[in-house]
């Protein structure tokens, strides 16, 4: 076996530090001039940093890490989690019916539990252009339920647009108004909802398990060319790095897809915590509207007479 040389070694560690800063912008929907912007840090640097060439100080990071709501230990590990290993390897002996009991019994124990009425609360997650807000808005029409986007109640709750929330708070700020609209929304909507929320939402731990205990999660996905022709069609290309979406040359819908690609890629485990998954790839969407209402829980009786 060939040992690596300690250039070799330096070569890796730069490598995989530049991987995490990218990984972690993909899932934060950030473009690099926006993640340059928050941290003070140039974008020629941050391109450096991310392809592995720069040999970024503490202080850079830190301000890196700062603007992306995480810590610098996330940008130089990936978060191991020994413990959730254990656990895991221990449920996995169960059989189906411990598993429900386990379920119920760590919710209890740790107050965890599912928040009352949130199986008729839908909430439609995943990337750009996947279909939440079209699918979403009809659903809730066939319900009898609102319908209800939540990036349009995080501006209501700040009082300001997406993006001016965003360069006044920056990330951290951004949250703490999405978690708080979010639990506004659980609340005024005890007989059921359905609602869109912005792509980025389950980047952040503490959001997504909110999201998860107070509403019935449903992916909707699409293919990356699917995401990338509708957003185009709707000419607005965030949070891809592409400029303003019209009239897109051949190498910016290219950097687009790259960026669709390794945004997906970032969220794909996350998303796939969802309760349910609607794949729209190749459908109309009268068909996904029929695959989303199957992988719903039932309307209640209450909400259907209100029709
Ligand atoms: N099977 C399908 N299901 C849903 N939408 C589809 C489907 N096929 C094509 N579309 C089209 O894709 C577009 C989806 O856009 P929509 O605004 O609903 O996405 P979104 O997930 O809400 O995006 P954003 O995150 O930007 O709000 C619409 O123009 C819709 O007509
Ligand atoms: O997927 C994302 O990261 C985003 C999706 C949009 O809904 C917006 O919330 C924002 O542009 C970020
Ligand atoms: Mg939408």
């Amino acid at each position: 076996m060939q040992l690596r040389s300690d250039t070799d070694n330096q070569r890796a560690t730069l490598a995989e530090l530049g991987g995490r800063v990218r990984a972690w912008r993909a899932r934060r929907g950030m473009t690099r001039k926006q993640l340059a912007v928050d941290s003070g840090l140039s974008e020629r640097f941050l391109h450096d940093v991310e392809s592995g060439k720069g040999n970024v100080s503490i202080n850079s990071l830190e301000a890196a890490a700062r603007a992306l709501n995480i810590t610098i230990l996330d940008l130089l590990q990936d978060a191991p989690r020994p413990a959730l290993a254990r656990v895991q390897g221990l449920v996995a002996r169960l059989d189906d019916a411990q598993l429900d009991q386990a379920y119920a019994l760590l919710g209890t124990s740790f107050g965890l539990a599912d928040a009352q009425g949130r199986e008729q609360r839908i909430a439609l997650v995943g990337l750009r252009g996947a279909g939440k807000t079209t699918l979403g808005a009809q659903l809730a029409a066939h319900r009898g339920v609102p319908f209800i986007e939540l990036d349009r109640e995080i501006e209501r709750e700040a009082g300001t647009s997406m993006n001016e929330i965003l360069l006044l708070h920056g990330q951290a700020g951004f949250r703490r108004y999405e978690r708080r609209a979010l639990l506004r929304i659980a609340e005024e909507h005890a007989q059921g909802v359905v609602m869109t929320t912005g792509g980025s939402i389950v980047s952040e731990r503490e959001t997504f398990d909110l999201l998860q205990s107070h509403f019935y999660c449903v992916w909707v996905k699409a293919s990356p060319e699917e995401h990338m022709s509708r957003v185009v069609a709707q000419g607005d290309m965030r949070p891809f790095n592409a400029g303003d979406g019209a009239e897109l040359p051949r190498g910016a819908v290219n950097e687009a897809l790259e960026d669709i690609r390794r945004i997906l890629s970032s969220r794909e485990a996350l998303y796939a915590r969802a309760d349910a998954v609607v794949d729209t790839a190749a459908r109309t969407v009268k068909q996904s509207l029929k695959d989303l209402e199957r992988a719903v829980p039932a309307p209640q009786a209450t909400t259907l007479e209100t029709r």
